[in-house]
């Protein structure tokens, strides 16, 4: 008896300890760390060797850019900053908004969102980027290349140098029409949340709960039913409404290239780093070119045509300060 008594002792004093494994972090969390069951662990791991930290690879990254023109295109939300609850406190950090300005100081850089042009630029504050919101409906770029073999100097506030291409403009008095219903028809969601995008409309769930989910995506089709030439797409936590034309950030980042005079040279480089379904359009237009840099922000495995990975803005952070004062030369 007293054999077997100091035997579950002894059992008790010898067990491993029990680590909570504090990545990957969960989507829904706004990106706080919690404890995750290690199948979800085995699951993120086995992705991440589909899609590796852009991280860990960039010594090699950089080492196959050199020669090239990098152009750099980045998505805001949850790219550049957290997600957060209200879509209006999704600020960018100091050092996050001064790692992209050094960055645009080396590389054509623009910012590609689903935001209004407009607010997208509130948050970012920075002049020498170019911006694309509405999902690149609306964007602000050179009216003619501004370069001439030399290297790439941003110029996007000199007079007569910039325009706005915005192929999506005569859908705006439906658009601001299709708002107008969605608000009446939203109205006693509680949490549901509109926003005026400028060219699209995003209607945000994440304060809803779960079970009004099917009520507000009933309320937001029957509005859409009287405005066929406008589809509803899917982000995170949001249904977004925009015109049926085809034109996405895939779209965008090649008007782009065009308009910096640098979508035919073959020793262009772009970088593209987003998070959300819409930057997967982008992430294609990258693959189909055969060259570039697609970054996928995902701390959870998710299908992607990315060919990176990083776990969050904090990492994409990082990237972007080892890729301001990287060796591309
Ligand atoms: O293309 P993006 O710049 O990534 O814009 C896509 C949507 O981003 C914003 O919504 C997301 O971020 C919010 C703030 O963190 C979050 O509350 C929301 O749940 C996310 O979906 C933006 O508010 C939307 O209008 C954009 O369409």
């Amino acid at each position: 008896m007293m054999k077997a008594v100091i035997a579950f002792l002894r059992s008790l004093f010898n067990r491993p300890k029990v680590h909570a494994i504090s990545t990957p972090k969960s989507e829904e969390n706004g990106g706080g760390n919690h404890p995750i069951a290690p199948d979800h662990k085995a699951a993120y791991s086995s992705w991440m060797k589909q899609h590796p930290s852009a991280l860990l690879m960039f010594d090699k990254m950089m080492e196959a850019a050199k020669g090239k023109r990098i152009v750099v295109f980045l998505d805001y939300d949850g790219t550049l900053s957290h997600i957060v609850n209200d879509p209006d406190r999704a600020f960018m950090t100091n050092e996050m908004r001064g790692a992209v300005s050094d960055v645009s100081k080396r590389f054509p850089t623009a910012i590609i969102s689903g935001r209004s042009r407009d607010k997208v630029k509130q948050f970012v504050k920075l002049d020498n980027v170019y911006y694309a919101g509405s999902h690149g409906m609306d964007i602000m770029a050179p009216t003619r290349p501004l370069t001439s073999g030399g290297k790439h100097r941003p110029q996007v506030n000199r007079k007569g140098n910039e325009g706005s291409f915005q192929p999506a403009k005569k859908f705006l008095p439906a658009i601001q029409e299709i708002f107008t219903a969605l608000e009446e028809s939203t109205s006693k969601v509680e949490g549901a949340r509109l926003e005026d995008n400028r060219f699209c409309v995003s209607v945000h769930f994440r304060q809803v709960s779960k079970e009004d989910y099917d009520i507000l995506e009933e309320k937001v089709k029957s509005v859409l039913e009287n405005y066929p030439d406008f589809r509803l797409t899917r982000g995170r936590k949001v249904m977004e409404i925009r015109p049926c034309i085809e034109w996405n950030k895939g779209h965008a980042l090649e008007y782009l290239l065009e308009n910096l005079g640098l979508s035919n040279s073959g020793d262009v480089l772009p970088l593209y780093i987003g998070d959300d379904r819409t930057d997967e359009d982008a992430f294609k237009v990258i693959e189909r070119r055969g060259q570039g840099i697609s970054i996928v922000v995902s701390s959870v495995p998710k299908d992607t045509k990315a060919h990176y990975s990083l776990q969050d803005p904090t990492e994409v952070y990082k990237f972007l300060s080892d890729l301001a004062t990287s060796m591309t030369e």
